[in-house]
């Protein structure tokens, strides 16, 4: 089943074509890749599957709906939760409270149990009395994962989640990601191609603010224009 489906997206900046008519099919139940050259509109894609940047031609459709005008808050509402590379947690509060705004909003009667369960899904459970700005930058981001899932998201959307881990750190994500599936599906934008190509089961490649490539994993890594766009790129 399709749970999102964009058609036609396109967000340009001035004569910058970041997003240039993209179609893109995310099915249910998935770990979904989405990757391409430094400046290829990864982050611009999703930020207007998102809400964070208004969408300036196409459509977004997601669990049947069209969302493609609503605004970010009304899109988490619906399911759609995500993380940045910039993190936006609040610094100045406690691990554990956190991710307890999110569970609260969720309306959960057992706040405590439920805000430790989601610390420990992502390793945190040990930091949860740490002021969040202190923590590393890695355990920053896991931080804002476990905020998200702590809404139990239809789609959890991942900008480079790895970026600031440590190696050993990586297998405890990418079991983290694969727990979550099917009840949530994954987005993830990542430059990591070892973590790309062990977790997902379909990737799409962007370059130029187009769909280079679309399929399973095995497909991509013989495409010769996705073997070109990287050796031009510069970084795989
Ligand atoms: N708010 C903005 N204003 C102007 N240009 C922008 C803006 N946001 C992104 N861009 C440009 O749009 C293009 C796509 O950027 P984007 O961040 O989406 O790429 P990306 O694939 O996520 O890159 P990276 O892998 O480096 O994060 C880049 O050339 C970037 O400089």
């Amino acid at each position: 089943m399709t749970l999102l489906s964009a058609r036609g997206l396109t967000r340009h900046f001035g004569g910058l074509r970041a997003v240039d008519g993209v179609d893109f099919d995310l099915e249910s139940g998935r770990i979904h890749a989405l990757i391409g050259p430094n400046g290829a509109g990864k982050t611009t894609f999703v930020s207007l599957l998102c809400g964070r940047i208004p969408v300036q031609s196409g459509s977004i459709t997601f669990a049947g709906q069209d969302i493609t005008r609503l605004p970010a808050h009304e899109r988490v509402a619906r399911g759609i939760a995500y993380t940045f590379q910039i993190t936006s947690i609040y610094a100045n509060l406690s691990v554990f409270d956190n991710v307890a705004l999110p569970v609260q909003r969720r309306g959960s009667r057992t706040l405590a149990a439920d805000t430790m369960a989601a610390l420990d899904r992502v390793g945190l459970a040990g930091l949860a009395g740490q002021t969040a700005g202190t923590l590393a930058y890695g355990h920053q981001r896991l931080l804002e994962i476990a905020m998200g899932l702590a809404l139990s998201p239809r789609l959890l959307i991942l900008d480079e989640p790895t970026q600031g881990l440590a190696l050993s750190e990586i297998d405890g994500f990418k079991a983290l990601v694969r727990s979550v599936i099917p009840e949530t599906t994954v987005l993830l934008i990542e430059h990591n191609m070892d973590v790309v190509m062990d977790l997902a089961e379909t990737i799409t490649v962007l370059n130029f603010g187009q769909t280079l490539a679309s399929g399973s994993p095995a497909a991509i890594r013989a495409n010769p224009a996705v073997q070109a766009a990287y050796l031009g790129g510069g970084h795989a």
